[in-house]
């Protein structure tokens, strides 16, 4: 899993109104529609406790105040603790957090500390970016092509496939993709027999993984990852609504999926 770097958090606001946009055109919802679409709660007067962690490669610039500005887009009041690790989480629940989030290089967590529910972000942004795919409004396929069945690219499938789409995947790990069609009954897209999908939900971190032959002309390309899936090419060529901002789309349905 590629690790967020300070750069990929430049400018975090603008990429999400610029996207919110996007998403709203695209699918007639916004992103706070979106998610409350997929998890059925709304905000209220939760109050949420970002805890810093310096395991593995440690904090991350701007990281966690990526993370307030997120909790305070969404109508929260956040605050980030002064310590991080234990003493950092005793902070958050001793100031009264609803709500705990903190992550280190292999899980990112929510926890509502009321009502006992928890969410990771790589689920999290597999359900929401598969939902915003599935949701194109200029389209009434039912095929989806997942690209990526690792933690967050299987998430989104098994999501697709409990809404019903018809799934089809690729993942150059055989053993992603075995499972995957084990599991989840998805479909292995097949480079050779060429289809054209108007929805791509993809969830790699490598960049140009989306080729000519998988897009219709007209079509929503939602991916959470980095470096972009899209050739420049393909960019100029068609007419692709691209979804793709690296951490408030993922964090928002972290935060719905615990209220
Ligand atoms: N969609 C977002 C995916 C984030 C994930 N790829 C990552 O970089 N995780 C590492 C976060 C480490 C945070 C650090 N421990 C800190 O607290 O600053």
């Amino acid at each position: 899993m590629a690790l967020l770097t300070p750069e990929d958090l430049e400018d975090l606001l603008n990429k999400l109104n610029m996207n919110n946009n996007i998403i709203k055109e695209a699918t007639g919802m916004d992103i706070a529609q979106m998610c409350e679409a997929v998890y059925g709660t709304t905000p209220s007067s939760q109050k949420v406790g970002i805890v810093p962690i310096t395991s593995g490669n440690g904090i991350i610039g701007n990281f966690s105040a990526s993370l307030l500005a997120i909790t305070e887009y969404f109508g929260l009041e956040g605050f980030i603790t002064e310590h991080p690790d234990i003493t950092g989480y005793h902070q958050a629940v001793a100031g009264g957090a609803d709500i705990i989030l903190m992550a280190d290089d292999h899980i990112f967590i929510a926890h509502n500390l009321r009502n006992g529910k928890i969410a990771t972000n790589h689920v999290c942004t597999g359900v929401i970016y598969s939902e915003i795919a599935s949701r194109y409004k200029h389209t009434d396929s039912k095929d989806v092509l997942v690209i990526g069945l690792g933690r967050v690219g299987y998430a989104g499938a098994s999501h697709l496939v409990e809404k019903g789409f018809n799934v089809y995947a690729c993942d150059p790990n055989t053993d992603f993709m075995n499972k995957a069609i084990e599991e989840l009954g998805v479909k292995a897209y097949d480079v050779d027999k060429p289809r054209k999908f108007s929805m791509v939900f993809e969830a790699t971190p490598n960049a140009n993984t989306i080729s000519e032959g998988m897009i219709a002309e007209r079509c929503l390309v939602s991916t959470p990852g980095i470096p972009c899936a899209l050739p420049d090419e393909l960019v100029e060529k068609y007419d692709i609504d691209l979804v793709m901002e690296p951490l408030v789309i993922g964090v928002a349905a972290m935060l719905y999926s615990v209220f």
